[in-house]
C-alpha cells in the first residue's frame, strides 16, 4: 500500500491530466479527510466511477461540476474514499452571502409563500433535468409580476446577491439551476396570457407560461405557436425566449429571433426594459430585445413576451421512413424540400441506436415498421391548408423517393393517434437515454453532408466503451449527438473532448444549435466565436450587469466577466 503522501501526490496527476481540466484542491493534503483517504486506502486509482455506483454518490460526480468532493465506498467492504476536487470554477467572493435580513426583506412584499426555504422544494429547484447539475441555493423566490422581479433585482445587486433564473428547469445545459448557492428566481407563479389578438396573430403573455397550454389555447382560437419541443409539458415561454429554443418546427417558422416580436425584460439593478413591441416592423434603432433572445438569463430577466403565431393549418400528415444509408438520407431532404416545398414542416431523423433506445425503454412504444431494424429513420411531417393537395404531394414525393431507392421502407400515419405515437418514438429520445444510463450531451450544428462522419469518427474513437446515439432537426442541420453509458468514466469522456468541439469548429459547425452554452460549454464558447465577438459579448454582459448576478458562471467564460 502507498503511503498517503504518494497517493495524494498520484492523485494530483490524475487530477491535472484530466481532460476537463479539474486540478486538485490545495486543501486536499492539508485536510483531516484527505488524510483519512490516503491512510486508509492509499490505491487512488480506484477514486474512479465504477466506486461511485449509488445513487448519492453519482450525482455528486460530474464532470461538469465544480466538483467539491465525493465520497466514495467500494461495494462490499466498509473503506470509505474521500476525494477533494476543484474544478477551474470558483465560487465568485464578491458575490454575498445570504442573511436572515435578507429573508426578512423578502418576506415582507414577497409574501411568506413565496419565499421558499423548505428542503424539498429547493433541491428540486436545485438539481437540472438530467440530474447532472447541482447546485446549493438556500432561497427560492417566486415573484408575481414585473414589479416584484423589479424589487427583487435591485436589492439582489444592491447587496451583491447572486442570482440564477428559472423556469420550467427544463435545460439540457446547466444554465438553469445554481452552481454554488445563488438565489433561485422561478417566474413560474407569471403565467397570465396578457392579449391576442386574432387578425395579426400577435399573442402577448407572462414569461411564466407553460408552452403546451400556450399551445392549446392557441389551437382554440385557430392558431398555433411556432415553437414545439419535446419538454413542452413543463418548458415555459420566458425560458424558450431566453435559451432561444429551436425545436421541431424550426424548419417550417424559422427561430424565435423571427418570431419574438417584442419583451419586456428586467435588467440587474431592476430597471424595466420595456420592448414589448407587436409591430412586426420597427425601424428605429438597435432591436435591443435580440439581445435577451438567448442569453440564457445573463443580461436579465424576460418577463413578457409578444410572439407572432401563425394560423392552424386543417391538414396535417407524417409519414414515418427508413434509410439505408446516411446518403440516402440527405438526398432525401433534398427531395423533400424540392417537392414539399412550402409544406414541408418538419423532417427530423434517428439512427438505428436511437430507435431501440425508445423501443427499449419507451412504454407503449412500437416500431411502425417490421423489422428489421433500419441504419436510419426518418420523419416528415406537412403541414397545409389543402387536405386533398397535401396529400397528392406527398405521395407524389413518396413515389419518387422509393423509385430512387432512397427509402427503403414506410408508412404515412392514418390518423391522429397514429402521427403522435411516430412523434412519440423521437421525442422520447431525451427521455429514453436518461433510463438507460448516464448521457454525454452535444447538441451541434453541422453542414448536414459532414454529420454523419462525425457520428462515424465517435464510434470509431468510443468502440465498446459507450453507445453512440444520434438523432435531430435535419432539416435545419441540427445533430443530437449523444453518448450513452452505464456509468461516467474519464476513459469515455477524453474519446469525446475536445475532440467533438474540434472537429466541430473545423467543420464550419457551432458547438451548440439549441440548447445553448450554459455552465456545460461556458469555457468552450471560442470554438464557435471569434475572440473580439466574445469580447463585445462580455462588454455587453458589463454594461447590462456590472456586478455580474444574473446567472454567473454561465455563457461566457468566468475570466472575461468577473
Ligand atoms: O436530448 C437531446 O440531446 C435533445 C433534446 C431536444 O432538443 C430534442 O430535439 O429532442
Ligand atoms: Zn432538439
Amino acid at each position: 500500500m502507498e503511503n498517503w503522501r504518494s497517493s495524494a501526490h498520484r492523485l494530483l496527476r490524475l487530477c491535472s491530466n484530466h481532460p476537463s481540466g479539474y486540478r486538485f484542491s490545495r486543501m486536499v493534503r492539508k485536510s483531516a479527510h484527505s488524510e483519512v483517504l490516503c491512510r486508509h486506502e492509499g490505491a487512488f486509482t480506484q477514486i474512479q466511477p465504477p466506486i461511485l455506483q449509488k445513487k448519492r454518490h453519482f450525482e455528486l460526480y460530474s464532470h461538469h461540476l465544480p466538483l467539491r468532493w465525493v465520497i466514495g465506498k467500494t461495494p462490499g467492504t466498509q473503506s470509505r474514499y474521500f476525494c477533494f476536487m476543484a474544478t477551474k470554477i470558483e465560487r465568485n467572493s464578491t458575490f454575498a452571502q445570504l442573511n436572515s435580513d435578507d429573508i426578512s426583506y423578502f418576506k415582507k412584499f414577497l409574501g411568506e409563500k413565496n419565499v421558499i426555504q423548505e428542503e424539498d422544494a429547493l433541491l428540486a429547484a436545485n438539481i437540472d433535468w438530467m440530474h447532472k447539475y447541482r447546485g446549493s441555493s438556500k432561497l427560492l423566490l417566486q415573484p408575481r409580476s414585473t414589479e416584484e422581479v423589479s424589487q427583487i433585482l435591485k436589492y439582489c445587486n444592491s447587496r451583491r446577491l447572486a442570482v440564477v433564473p428559472q423556469g420550467g428547469n427544463t435545460g439540457l445545459v446547466g444554465g438553469s439551476v445554481p452552481v454554488f448557492d445563488e438565489v433561485i428566481v422561478n417566474v413560474s407563479l407569471m403565467n397570465n396570457i396578457i392579449s391576442f389578438d386574432k387578425v395579426s396573430g400577435v399573442l402577448v403573455c407572462e414569461a411564466g407560461c407553460i408552452l403546451e397550454n400556450l399551445i392549446s389555447f392557441l389551437d382554440n382560437q385557430g392558431f398555433i405557436m411556432p415553437l414545439d419541443l419535446g419538454a413542452k409539458g413543463s418548458c415555459q415561454i420566458g425560458g424558450n425566449v431566453s435559451t432561444n429554443a429551436g425545436g421541431l418546427r424550426l424548419l417550417r417558422y424559422g427561430s424565435l429571433h423571427g418570431n419574438v416580436l417584442g419583451l419586456e425584460a428586467v435588467t440587474a439593478n431592476g430597471e424595466v426594459l420595456d420592448m414589448l413591441s407587436t409591430l412586426r416592423k420597427d425601424n428605429t434603432g438597435y432591436d435591443l430585445k435580440h439581445l435577451f433572445i438567448g442569453s440564457e438569463g445573463s443580461l436579465g430577466i424576460v418577463t413578457k413576451v409578444s410572439i407572432l403565431t401563425p394560423p392552424k393549418l386543417s391538414s396535417v400528415n407524417v409519414a414515418f421512413l427508413a434509410c439505408k444509408d446516411y446518403f440516402s438520407c440527405q438526398k432525401l431532404l433534398l427531395e423533400a424540400k424540392r417537392k414539399l416545398g412550402e409544406i414541408l414542416s418538419a423532417f427530423e431523423f434517428l439512427d438505428e441506436q436511437s430507435m431501440t433506445l425508445a423501443l427499449n425503454y419507451l412504454e407503449g412504444v412500437r416500431n411502425p415498421l417490421p423489422p428489421p431494424l433500419h441504419n436510419f429513420y426518418i420523419l416528415i411531417e406537412t403541414t397545409g391548408s389543402n387536405e386533398s393537395y397535401d396529400k397528392e404531394k406527398l405521395e407524389a414525393f413518396l413515389l419518387g423517393a422509393m423509385e430512387r431507392d432512397l427509402i427503403s421502407d414506410g408508412i404515412v400515419a392514418q390518423d391522429i393517434q397514429q402521427a403522435s405515437s411516430v412523434w412519440r418514438i423521437r421525442e422520447g429520445i431525451p427521455e429514453a437515454l436518461t433510463r438507460a444510463g448516464v448521457t454525454y450531451k452535444y447538441d451541434l450544428s453541422l453542414p448536414v453532408d459532414k454529420i454523419n462522419d462525425l457520428v462515424k469518427e465517435m464510434r470509431n474513437r468510443l468502440g465498446n466503451l459507450a453507445t453512440v446515439v444520434a438523432y435531430g432537426h435535419l432539416g435545419d442541420g441540427n445533430l443530437h449527438l449523444n453518448i450513452s453509458a452505464s456509468q461516467y468514466d474519464d476513459a469515455i469522456l477524453a474519446q469525446i473532448e475536445p475532440f467533438v468541439y474540434e472537429w466541430t469548429s473545423k467543420n464550419q459547425g457551432s458547438i451548440s444549435a439549441e440548447h445553448g452554452l450554459g455552465l456545460m460549454k461556458a469555457n468552450k464558447i471560442l470554438y464557435s466565436k471569434s475572440p473580439l465577438t466574445v469580447q463585445v459579448m462580455a462588454s455587453i454582459k458589463k454594461l447590462l450587469d456590472p456586478n455580474g448576478i444574473l446567472n454567473p458562471y454561465k455563457v461566457l467564460p468566468q475570466s472575461m466577466v468577473a
